[in-house]
């Protein structure tokens, strides 16, 4: 760029005095177009032939046979160590850009456009188009993804509509606390949280979505509902597989596909079950006259003038969407609090402080209590539920730090990576909520977004967030958490999300 407008400089220069306003307008021209986002000065842009990177065979190396699909989260600390903030890999058939920079993290978001889309190459995709089912928030695209969105986020993103929702949550948790002691060994060990987790995860969203309770925390827990959330973990440990094969191996090899089908097929079984149950209901009672006063999220969705398939697609997503995030979410939150007694007394004088001697949160509340949000974002940073992110730009080149990438290249956003920043963070890997609530200690806003940014970002984070401050609260007022006598200590791992590797038992002793 500079050598051209050096040239056009000499050029016109020798052309004599008249050329002067000329040479000035392209001087400036050659200015503007050599300044970067944000004004920054462009260097010479650099390809993605330039990008460092390991070389096909020694990634494929690194995740098939250094079990790297369950370390992706761990292979970006080492990319950055190695590469630098940006470097490519293909993973499978992908040529991926990974990008481990709060600050170009920020250059990509900010240029994803009106119809922000996270990848084009899914499997999830995939099986929709195979089996004809429409797709929903999580795997649509441009209008029809802009649609739902609007529609969606009227009622899960507004303060407003949230509060719908705090009663209804509140009771799931109460049988949430029951089914902990219940579940309690005389010394009051629980064994594997996670699991007990899953469960007040997917009562919780499907309260959310149907107003009404599903048997995940009865006593006896009905088949189906145990056998859509191990549907739900297959179907998470087969992402990855089969993104990685090329499809010509799912000829050779087709176990992995063949599986990730019929969780999916058994997923959206599941949803459309109780959604036509829950919506004949509804009728029967328009039939006989009677008022219908829903106010929850599957009712609104059919009222809108959807296509059938589309409601189905949708609630089946975000069924999905509520079950792992919110039980890693809260193993790995009682796993710090149980190691860190110090935190744990604290958080529980802040929460009782606000109660004033009741014992049951309500939404309103939260805002009174900064320890326990600051408490979740920590969390959210050390073990980020969904530790890579990726955005593909279909409409145009983007330039990213000095690189020009091409588009539709699919980009990682590594922000697992950005998390663990000792510039960002010090003392990255400890468990310090209290850095969130020190205001000398501020930080790059994009060097921790679990819930990613924008548009596209997480649509059930309001009703994520109140259903974990509300049930972490009222755990800390009943029970003091302590860990198990002969637990280990345990590292995350990738199952296209981030969840604990080994079993979390906790004690819950009563107070
Ligand atoms: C701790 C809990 C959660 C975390 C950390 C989390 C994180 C995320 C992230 C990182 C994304 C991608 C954002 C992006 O591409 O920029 C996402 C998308 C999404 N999440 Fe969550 N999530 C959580 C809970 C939930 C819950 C409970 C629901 C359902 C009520 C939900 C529904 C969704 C949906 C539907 C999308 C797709 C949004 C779109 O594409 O427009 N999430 N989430």
């Amino acid at each position: 760029m500079i050598s051209v407008r050096r040239m056009l400089q000499q050029a016109l220069r020798v052309s004599g005095r008249s050329a002067f306003p000329l040479v000035k307008w392209m001087e400036r021209w050659a200015e503007a177009a050599s300044l970067g986002p944000e004004g920054t000065r462009r260097q010479a842009m650099r390809s993605l032939d330039d990008m460092p990177g390991p070389s096909v065979a020694s990634f494929a190396w690194d995740l098939f046979a250094k079990r790297g699909l369950s370390r992706l989260h761990e292979l970006q600390l080492e990319g950055v160590q190695r590469f630098g903030p940006m470097w490519k890999a293909s993973f499978g058939p992908i040529l991926t850009v990974h990008v481990a920079d709060p600050a170009l993290i920020e250059q990509v978001l900010r240029q994803e456009g009106q119809h922000p889309m996270r990848s084009d190459l899914s499997s999830w995709k995939d099986y929709r188009k195979l089996r004809g089912h429409h797709c929903g928030l999580l795997t649509s695209e441009g209008e029809e993804w802009q649609t739902v969105r609007s529609l969606l986020g009227k009622h899960m993103l507004r303060p407003k509509a949230l509060e719908a929702y705090d009663k209804t949550l509140n009771s799931v948790v109460t049988d949430l606390i029951d089914k902990l002691r219940l579940s309690r060994s005389p010394q009051g060990l629980v064994s594997d949280i996670a699991s007990e987790f899953y469960r007040f995860g997917l009562e919780g969203i499907s309260s959310v979505l149907f107003e009404s309770r599903i048997g995940c925390l009865d006593q006896v827990v009905p088949e189906e509902t145990e056998r859509f959330i191990q549907s739900i973990n297959t179907m998470f440990v087969m992402t990855l597989l089969t993104m990685a094969m090329p499809s010509w191996l799912h000829q050779l090899f087709p176990k992995p596909w063949k599986i990730f089908c019929q969780c999916w097929d058994y997923m959206f079984d599941f949803a459309k079950g109780h959604i036509d149950l829950r919506l004949t209901a509804e009728a029967k009672k328009i039939a006989r006259g009677e008022k219908v006063e829903g106010r929850y999220l599957t009712y609104f969705l059919s009222q809108m003038g959807l296509p059938m398939k589309t409601v189905y697609s949708n609630v089946t997503e975000l069924l999905l969407a509520g079950v792992d995030t919110i039980s890693s979410t809260m193993s790995w939150f009682l796993y710090e609090l149980s190691r860190h007694p110090e935190v744990q007394t604290s958080l529980r004088e802040e929460v009782l402080s606000v109660l004033e001697g009741r014992r049951i949160p309500e939404a309103a509340d939260v805002a009174r209590m900064p320890l326990l949000k600051a408490t979740v974002k920590e969390v959210l940073r050390l073990y980020p539920v969904i530790p890579a992110n990726a955005r593909v730009i279909p409409e145009r080149d983007i330039q990213v730090g000095d690189y020009l990438i091409p588009k539709n290249t699919l980009i990682t956003l590594c922000h697992f990576a950005t998390s663990r920043d000792p510039a960002v963070f010090p003392n990255p890997n400890e468990f310090q909520p209290q850095r969130w609530l020190n205001k000398d200690q501020t930080h790059h806003p994009y060097a921790s977004v679990p819930f990613g940014v924008g548009k596209r970002s997480c649509i059930g984070r309001r009703i994520a967030e109140l259903e974990l401050y509300l049930a972490l609260a009222r755990i800390l007022i009943e029970f003091d958490v302590k860990p198990d006598p002969e637990g280990v200590s345990v590292k995350p791992m990738t199952r296209t999300l981030l969840v604990p590797e080994n079993i979390i038992s906790l004690q819950f002793i009563e107070r």
